[in-house]
């Protein structure tokens, strides 16, 4: 019935086309059928239409007339939206939050909130006049749980002042109060249904929930007139992203686009690397049994040059983020599912997260206390010094580094006819202590701290002409602005010294070769595995650049994790001035100790996370502070 009130309301349009050049018709509408177009102006080569109760309760067509005429049509585009939205009913009693990564739950109580994340994305569209991303997925949670996060226009997260849109549409009654929510939000943005054209990509991870959730957003969008949905497939989080900033940005933006982009980057990176390097043996990857896996095999048999055993790739019913994955291996340290610290010792191993948007590396080897092999964890903030003491490099070679580069101050690379390049660092309160000193003292680099989530890290690293971002938890990229960029390209090929051609070449890869929309488990994957082939070195070698501090992260139930609020980078807490004060009691007690506590965005929790010299320490320091949270914060 939908189908058939799309249909003739296409070919009322495309029958007046002729016409119609001063109505503003969404472009595209005419081919794909922008499903609840409800309007229908024209009568022309309209036969009679479908008995669909949309259709007949939205227009009245007069016998064939081929001048143009207006016909009787509802005004109010919202009536489309109120009658999709009843479809998708919200669970009773349940409050969602955007949070810092969007909407996430079981993914049984999703589809009135995916409907709407519809309809607010596809207003987004209309808004910007540009493509927007979304994308299905819990990415590391578990296999029942599922979410839905909005992609903006470049490609990064939504901005943060449509989160407050967000919270108060998902969580708007039934069809009546989200109406009016909705017109409230359209007349605050100045938002004209109708009266322009959008589209939204749509993509969804692997699990169950994901093609029921997407049929809810692909109604929820087309549910406001004038938008379009495409359905993209299952593909990575990074990839969706990937694909709604370089369809705005005017290429084919496809998925082999993608491949292409990478694999091009990584085979001119190889070519401009030293020669004779070549891999120290297999990669092993751990693809958390999610999207993930097919990718990278698809990624290995175009490049030809990438030596990987998949594992964990759930085609035998294993179950997606189960004792597998970049969130288990980090959070809990220890060996995922399906790889033995004996077997495995000493080999290089990486795992990815359920959508594929982190990695953290690991090996195992012998520790000097202990009789066993132990796990090794190079995180986020290990991968990122990698990055950095690479982009570093190439920046030396390309640049004047001026004289206050030298001992520990600020590394200040300037290049005549661009100017100072501003490179910067960002990281959360999660980086290990060691990684911060090690960025600043080693490297001489700018190193800021955000609060937790993406969108934070992204914004501060935008900032910078070449900027790294990364959490501990393996989430990061490097950000280039597109001036350098177009530097590096224009200008780049008439520095003086083969070498300083060589680096500027060798950037510009990098930004080809690194997603520039968010973390990207695939190109973290590929640049990784290049630089240590630049580098000849082992994971070992890697692991040895700075020792982590000892650390802990636990998770505290109280009542209602709100009542915590926090400032500095989320490292000290505000609204409990005697819990801070505790807490801040208690770390001085410890050599080398540190300590903070803030409410998850994305689970019902307060974490804890503590460092200090040693392990024992460490766990210590957490626990009490855990104690410190469940008394003062209501623990339950
Ligand atoms: C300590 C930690 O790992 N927190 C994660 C987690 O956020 P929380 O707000 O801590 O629940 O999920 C976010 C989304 O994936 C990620 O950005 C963040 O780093
Ligand atoms: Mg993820």
């Amino acid at each position: 019935m939908l189908m058939n009130s799309k249909l003739w309301n296409r070919a009322a349009f495309v029958a007046a086309a002729p016409y119609a050049s001063h109505f503003l018709r969404p472009e595209g509408a005419a081919e794909i059928g922008a499903g609840g177009a409800r309007f229908c102006f024209f009568t022309s080569c309209i036969s009679s239409p479908p008995s669909s109760s949309r259709g007949e309760s939205s227009t009245r067509l007069s016998s064939v007339d081929t001048t143009l005429a207006v016909l009787e049509m509802d005004l109010d585009p919202l009536s489309v939206l109120r009658d999709a939205a009843a479809e998708f009913p919200p669970p009773p009693g349940k409050k969602f939050s955007y949070g810092t990564a969007g909407f996430r739950t079981d993914g049984s109580l999703l589809h009135s909130t995916v409907f709407r994340t519809g309809v607010l994305a596809a207003l987004r569209s209309l808004k910007t006049e540009k493509v927007i991303g979304l994308m299905i997925t819990a990415s590391h949670n578990q296999e029942a749980d599922n979410g839905i996060k909005v992609a903006d226009p470049d490609g990064g997260m939504l901005t943060m002042d449509w989160e407050e849109y967000a919270d108060i549409v998902a969580n708007a009654g039934e069809s009546n109060p989200l109406s009016k929510a909705l017109e409230e939000m359209m007349n605050r943005e100045d938002i004209h249904v109708g009266s322009s054209s959008g589209k939204v990509l749509l993509a969804r991870d692997t699990r169950r929930s994901g093609p029921s959730l997407l049929e809810a957003a692909r109604k929820g969008i087309e549910a406001v007139q004038g938008v379009i949905a495409e359905d993209k497939g299952i593909l990575t989080t990074p990839q969706l992203h990937w694909m709604v900033r370089a369809t705005n940005k005017g290429s084919v933006g496809s998925e082999s686009d993608y491949f292409d982009t990478l694999s091009r980057a990584f085979r001119l990176l190889l070519d401009l690397g030293p020669s004779g390097v070549s891999e120290k043996g297999t990669l092993i990857v751990d693809c958390s049994n999610g999207v993930g896996a097919g990718k990278l095999t698809y990624l290995q048999e175009t490049l030809k040059d990438l030596d990987m055993e998949i594992r964990n790739a759930g085609r035998d019913g294993e179950v997606l983020n189960y004792l597998v994955g970049a969130d288990f291996v980090q959070k809990e340290k220890v060996l995922p599912q399906n790889f033995d610290a004996t077997r495995d010792l000493g080999r290089r191993c990486v795992s990815i997260d359920g959508d594929a948007d982190r990695l953290v590396y690991f090996y195992t080897g012998q520790s000097v206390n202990e009789s066993k092999p132990v796990l090794h964890l190079l995180d986020g903030d290990k991968i990122m010094a990698l990055f950095a003491s690479f982009i570093a490099d190439q920046l030396r070679s390309i640049v004047i580094v001026t004289d206050s580069a030298v001992g520990h101050e600020t590394f200040a690379p300037l290049i005549p006819g661009y100017g100072a390049v501003k490179f910067g660092i960002v990281q959360t309160a999660y980086a290990n202590g060691a990684s911060t000193r090690y960025l600043q003292q080693n490297l001489g680099l700018e190193v800021v701290l955000t609060p937790t989530g993406v969108k934070y890290l992204h914004e501060k690293a935008a900032a910078y002409d070449i900027g790294i971002y990364f959490e501990a938890n393996g989430h990061g990229t490097i950000l280039f602005k597109e001036s350098f960029v177009h530097w590096l390209k224009e200008d780049g090929d008439s520095l003086p010294a083969v070498e300083g051609r060589m680096a500027a070449k060798r950037l510009g890869a990098v930004s080809e070769l690194v997603n520039q929309a968010v973390g990207d488990a695939l190109s973290g994957i590929l640049m990784v595995e290049l630089i240590l082939r630049y580098q000849g070195w082992s994971i070992e070698e890697w692991d040895t650049i700075y020792t982590d501090l000892p650390s802990r992260q636990l998770k505290v139930k109280v009542v209602d994790r709100s009542v915590i609020t926090t400032t500095a980078a989320e490292t000290r807490v505000k609204s409990i001035p005697e819990l801070q004060e505790a807490i801040d009691n208690e770390v001085a007690k410890y050599e080398a100790g540190r300590a903070f506590v803030r409410p998850s965005g994305t689970e019902d929790v307060v974490r804890v996370y503590a460092e200090a010299a040693t392990q024992e320490l460490a766990d210590k320091l957490a626990r009490e502070v855990g104690l410190l949270v469940h008394q003062l914060a209501g623990g339950v």
